[in-house]
């Protein structure tokens, strides 16, 4: 069906247990000035979790899905996983596909947005490990999916649930991992989040109100990150006399670390002190939907 050969997904990466919490944050913020309190900060949310991330799982569940998607729909391409950082690294992924005698890769990356963090790094990812194995396979990431139907529907399915729990007045609140004002293709990033907020909220709950904010600061205080933070932004909410939020994480794939922690407990806790009702959408994960994007993509780059 395609000139492809097999398909990649390529990820971000987390610890799978103590020992690799550290290890793995340095090879996260290698280079990239962020202060050492943030870094044991975020380690303990981490060994609040056993040192594991459920990163890890979501894509072996995601790569599972995503097999039998293509087996249900006659797709013969074996699929392979590599991260950023953390194992099974891409390097040692590419190295394998190589001796399989694959030449040719599509890799959908865990990532729907435009934006440096969210593509541009993927891209760099892919370059430099291609320039590290000699005669590595040929990797194209497939395009940005933060328009398609199949990541945008479970989140405007969890949202209309999440509404149903909560009481009268809720106000929709998406949430967005922040990024420095400075990161490239920021204005990309923003705008695409922005018509994803709308597209759900409008499909949801027409005219409801709704906020786009952002969670999961982690530079050094005077350097400007996207904002309102979530947290602060519960605080004017509260306020304003909301009562009830339903938080919609649609900057993420999967409830990774950064869903169950800075939101399920941070944003959560806060909520409870405050009195707001609180209810968090989930996001696509392995939802039969999402898993048919990969196999969608492929036929589009046909
Ligand atoms: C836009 C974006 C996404 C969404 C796109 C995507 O999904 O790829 C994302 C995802 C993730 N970020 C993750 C973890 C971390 N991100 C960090 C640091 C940073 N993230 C940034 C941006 C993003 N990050 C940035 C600009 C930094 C500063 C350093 C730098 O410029 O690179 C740090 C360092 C400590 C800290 O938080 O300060 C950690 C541990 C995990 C794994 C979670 C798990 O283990 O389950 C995931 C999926
Ligand atoms: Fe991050």
């Amino acid at each position: 069906m395609t000139s492809y050969d097999a398909l990649l997904l390529l990820s971000f990466g987390g610890p799978e247990g103590p020992d690799d919490v550290i290890p793995f944050l340095e090879n996260v913020t290698r280079g990239r000035n962020i202060p050492r309190e943030r870094l044991e900060e975020v380690g303990e949310h981490y060994y609040l979790f056993g040192g594991v991330s459920p990163i890890n799982q979501l894509c072996r569940d995601l790569k599972a899905a995503i097999e039998a998607d293509f087996a249900a729909h006659g797709v013969d391409l074996p699929v392979y996983w590599g991260n950023r950082n953390w194992t099974p690294y891409l390097a040692d992924t590419v190295r394998q596909m190589k001796a399989d005698g694959i030449r040719r890769a599509a890799a959908f990356v865990t990532s729907a947005y435009s934006g440096y963090s969210t593509n541009d790094q993927y891209l760099e990812d892919i370059a430099r490990v291609r320039e590290e194995v000699e005669d590595a396979p040929e990797i194209d990431k497939l395009p940005v999916y933060s328009g398609r139907p199949e990541f945008v529907e479970p989140f405007v399915d969890g949202t209309k649930e999440a509404l149903s729990r909560l009481p009268e007045g809720a106000r929709i609140v998406f949430t967005a991992h922040s990024v420095p004002l400075s990161q490239p293709n920021r204005e990309k990033y923003v705008a695409e989040l922005e018509e994803v907020a709308r597209t759900v909220a409008q499909k949801a709950a027409p005219g409801a109100p709704w906020d786009l904010v952002y969670q999961s600061r982690s530079g050094p205080p005077g350097q400007p990150w996207l904002e309102p933070q979530i947290t602060d932004h519960l605080t004017k909410l509260h306020g304003e006399g909301v009562r009830a939020v339903a938080v919609v994480p649609i900057g993420f794939v999967s409830d990774h670390m950064e869903v169950k922690y800075d939101l399920d407990v941070e944003a959560a806790d806060l909520a409870a002190e405050l009195g707001i009702a609180f209810a968090r959408v989930a996001t696509p994960g392995t939802d039969p939907r999402f898993a048919t994007l990969p196999r969608r993509l492929l036929e589009d780059a046909r």
